[in-house]
């Protein structure tokens, strides 16, 4: 998992004495190439730089950049368990391809193996498609599924969903939306609509890893619009470089929640620091 990312580290950490002041301009240039944006490479090679400097901190290297890395991933994840409204609704943004449609199985997978009951919202009713593959989603995890037909008000779906989640006593209400170009108007239009009429507890977006800094590009199109509380981070199995997680905390300030590592609807895990930090040092610069 990101070979990319730690190849770049390597080249750093190969060498025997790094000068504080060449970290700070040397980490950045390799971090950019492994898809950090401008602005979070930077701020991470001034952090490194101060740690170097600070004679108290007396780490190595490798202990500078993850107390740097650990530094910047401290903002606090949203608790989506413990909960005291019924019925949750938890609303999904991301354009289309991202993996929205698959997360959304994967969380709902996740909410009944902790006991709670689910309902999914078909809120994507621009594509046909998209409500039978959530159809059978549902299906596979054994949650219903409200939809209406193609082409019908998406924030009524998500009404009716949560009108059936109040009469059966059901803990969760998971609304899809439609993907299709984060640029387009009419989306986002569409967006704060669905928001407005189901008033969702929380909103997480979907990004892909493999999309690097597009989906930062993404990110601040729907925060700008739309407005969401935490991102869900998909395909980290595959090459992507895995910079953006670092950007989604310095430059949007957004907590990523879940990550995801495969197509199957167990492939999620809840996102952890330490974990991510590990994955991106190389395997001899951490002790
Ligand atoms: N390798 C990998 N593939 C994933 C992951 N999550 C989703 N996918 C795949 O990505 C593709 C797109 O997923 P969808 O769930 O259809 O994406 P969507 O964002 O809902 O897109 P639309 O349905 O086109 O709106 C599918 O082939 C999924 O199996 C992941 O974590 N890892």
């Amino acid at each position: 998992m990101f070979e990319k990312f730690k190849k770049k580290l390597v080249e750093i950490f190969s060498r025997k004495k790094i000068d504080p002041d060449e970290a700070a301009e040397e980490i950045p240039l390799k971090l950019i190439e492994a898809d950090v944006s401008v602005e979070t490479a930077e701020y991470l090679g001034n952090l490194v730089r101060n740690k170097l400097k600070d004679r108290d901190f007396s780490g190595e290297l490798n202990d500078v950049l993850y107390a740097s890395i650990k530094e910047i991933l401290a903002i606090p994840k949203p608790d989506i368990l413990n909960v005291n409204k019924k019925p949750f609704v938890i609303m999904f943004l991301g354009i289309n391809g991202t993996g929205k449609t698959t997360t959304i199985g994967k969380v709902a997978k996740y909410l009944k193996s902790k006991g709670k009951s689910v309902v999914l919202s078909a809120s994507d009713t621009f594509r046909a498609g998209a409500i039978e593959q959530l159809s059978m989603i549902g299906k596979e995890i054994g949650v219903e599924v409200i939809k209406h037909e193609k082409g019908s008000d998406p924030s009524s779906v998500a009404f009716d969903a949560i009108q059936h989640a109040k009469a059966r006593n059901i803990d969760y209400v998971l609304v899809d939306t439609a993907g299709r170009m984060n640029t387009n108007k009419n989306l986002m239009d569409e967006m704060k609509k669905i928001k407005r009429v189901s008033n969702p507890d929380i909103t997480l977006l979907v990004l892909d890893a493999v999309a690097g800094q597009d989906s930062i590009n993404q990110a601040r199109t729907f925060h700008e619009n739309v407005g969401f509380d935490a991102v869900i981070v998909t395909k980290l199995d595959t090459d992507a470089r895995g910079g953006s997680i670092l950007s989604i905390y310095h430059d949007l300030r957004k907590p990523v929640l879940f990550a995801c590592v495969g197509q199957g609807l167990d492939d999620i895990m809840q996102f952890d620091a330490d974990w991510y930090i590990e994955k991106l040092m190389p395997e001899n610069s951490i002790a």
